[in-house]
């Protein structure tokens, strides 16, 4: 926290997927943990790509994190009470809106927030709610990645379904890796739009209905 008001702040690590987002966390959580001080990691319960309680890099370091479940707002009243110094929320794209009010309150009890999420859909268009979070952090890092096809930075997040670009109709939220995604730069970006493809869709299922938007 701040010394002469006692308060804290947000920081927001934020860009494409493959960018290196949960590696620069889980840095800052070391160093964190290095000055001796206290740090809790929160992961929504939806992203269980790394084990129930971690947050995991693309290249496969891990911490211990407290699973929330990411459905309504009821569920982040538990971060609200949190009496760490750091408090780091990871995949926070896959949080409500209510995200924002719960890590200004944070930050401004004394707590240093630290926020990691993808800020744009595979559409192209910003995923709340980084958006808001990013408006409100007093720092903001937005990373790229490289771009699979050109080798340019890459600052979007391809779908892609069975090979081909996904179709603008098709659901927000879809976890995934490297099997549904790559990182794309603007002119690499592909978003298929008119008839969708008739053929079955993985997220084509009543289970997968009922977890996205
Ligand atoms: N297209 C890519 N561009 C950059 N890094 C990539 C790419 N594909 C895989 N990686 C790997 O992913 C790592 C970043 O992983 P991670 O921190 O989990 O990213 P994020 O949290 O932003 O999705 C990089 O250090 C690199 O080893
Ligand atoms: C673009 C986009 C992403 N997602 C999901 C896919 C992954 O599970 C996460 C992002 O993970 P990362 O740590 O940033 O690599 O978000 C989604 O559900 N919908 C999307 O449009
Ligand atoms: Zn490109």
């Amino acid at each position: 926290m701040h010394a002469i008001t006692r308060s804290g702040w947000i920081e927001v690590i934020s860009g494409s997927m493959f960018s290196g987002k949960t590696e620069e966390l889980l840095r800052r959580l070391r160093r964190s943990e290095i000055a001796g001080q206290s740090v809790a990691v929160y992961t929504p319960a939806i992203d269980d790509r790394y084990g129930e309680a971690t947050i995991g890099s693309h290249t496969g370091r891990q911490w211990e994190a407290t699973v929330v479940d990411n459905e309504g707002d009821g569920p982040l009243d538990i971060l609200d009470d949190d009496p760490a110094e750091v408090v780091a929320i990871d995949e926070a794209n896959f949080f409500s809106d209510a995200l924002v009010e719960v890590c200004n309150a944070l930050a401004d009890r004394g707590s240093r927030v630290i926020v990691s999420g993808t800020d744009q859909t595979f559409r192209g268009e910003p995923f709340e709610p980084l958006p808001q979070l990013m408006a409100t952090a007093e720092y903001v890092d937005k990373l790229q990645a490289i771009c699979s096809v050109c080798g340019e930075p890459a600052s979007r997040n391809q779908r892609l379904i069975e090979g081909e670009p996904a179709h603008v109709d098709d659901p927000t939220i879809l976890v995934g890796a490297e099997e549904s995604y790559e990182a794309r730069c603007r002119d690499c970006h592909v978003l298929l739009t008119g008839d969708r493809p008739d053929a079955e869709r993985p997220f084509d299922s009543p289970e997968a209905d009922s977890a996205n938007d």
